[in-house]
């Protein structure tokens, strides 16, 4: 528990301790919409400097323990604790399903519940962040979140025939694994136990799984299309005495074109984390 009896006598907050240290030298990387401006000040490849990269992780360990109070270290402790463990009897649920049954259909039924309780409860990323108690753009994690929340509620939950799509499964075991993944890294990071296996898991795997969960993701949508049109659920016609008129049809098919310019964005900040941590680059990254 390190990082918890460390944070008793430092106690400070998060963004002083990230300014704290000499500045890299910077090389510009290219900017991004998602209001950040990347910039990388070094490189040393993986494993090939020894001691001196042991050294520098253990004081980044101890400058990231200063940053955190130990209000902010217990309770993300817990948090992320809790969400390996939602996640982790998601996973089992899925595996034993499937395993009795032979079938994917009636495997979202049978796990919704968990599923909602768990990915709703993501939402408190976004006041994380907002708070200043993790140093992830709210941005990135606003959309990251949203659009997963979107996908449980305002898709799968509200529209009961296409739960039984092979694409609903293809975004709940991309989602799975990379949140047992990536609960459990911050978890052995906080506790200043991080195997290196699931530090490489954490940076390696979205490679595959991002593009999988985003092409699970929207093909629900897509199979959801034509029930929404038949029926106009969630839509506001006209006339009605508010003068408005929203139409949920409409608004799926620009979500999907959302993914256009959004999905690339979380994708190469995930491949400059993966350059940063894994391959030790210093990346500073910039509010606009
Ligand atoms: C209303 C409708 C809206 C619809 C919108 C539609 C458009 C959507 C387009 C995009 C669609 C995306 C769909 C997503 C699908 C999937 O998820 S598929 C499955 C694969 N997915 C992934 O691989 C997800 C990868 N994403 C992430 O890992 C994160 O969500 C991230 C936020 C994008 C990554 O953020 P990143 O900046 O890399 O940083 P973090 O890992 O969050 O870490 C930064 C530092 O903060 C610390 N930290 C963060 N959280 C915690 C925590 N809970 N506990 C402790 N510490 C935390 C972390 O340790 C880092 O610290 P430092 O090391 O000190 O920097």
């Amino acid at each position: 528990m390190g990082r918890l009896t460390e944070a008793v006598a430092a106690g400070g907050g998060a963004s002083a301790a990230r300014s704290a240290g000499p500045p890299p030298t910077p090389l510009p990387l290219p900017s991004t919409s998602l209001g950040c401006t990347a910039t990388m000040a070094s490189s040393e490849e993986d494993g090939t400097n020894g001691g001196a990269s042991e050294a520098g992780e253990e004081k980044e360990a101890t400058g990231k323990r200063r940053r955190l109070g130990l209000l902010a270290t217990v309770w993300l402790t817990f948090y992320n604790i809790a969400m390996t463990a939602g996640w982790l009897v998601l996973a089992i649920a899925m595996v034993r399903f499937y395993m009795e049954k032979g079938t994917h259909k009636g495997l979202y039924r049978s796990i919704q519940k968990t599923l909602k309780f768990f990915q709703t409860f993501a939402l408190l990323e976004i006041v994380h962040c907002l708070i200043g108690i993790v140093p992830t753009s709210v941005i990135v994690a606003g959309v990251q979140v949203s659009s997963r929340i979107f996908m449980v509620w305002l898709i799968t939950h509200s529209i009961k025939p296409i739960q039984n799509e092979e694409s609903v499964v293809l975004f709940l075991v991309a989602w799975t694994v990379t949140e047992i993944t990536r609960y459990s890294f911050y978890t052995f990071s906080l506790l200043d136990h991080l195997p290196y296996f699931i530090k490489w898991a954490r940076y390696n795997f979205f490679i595959i799984l991002y593009p999988v969960g985003v092409v699970g993701e929207l093909l629900t949508i897509h199979a959801a299309l034509p029930y929404v049109k038949k029926t106009g659920m969630f839509s506001i016609r006209l006339p009605n005495k508010y003068n408005v008129s929203f139409d949920y049809y409409y608004f799926l098919l620009i979500t999907m074109a959302s993914y256009i310019p959004l999905f690339p964005q979380l994708y190469f900040h995930m491949l400059r984390q993966r350059r940063k941590v894994l391959h030790g680059e210093v990346i500073v990254e910039k509010d606009d």
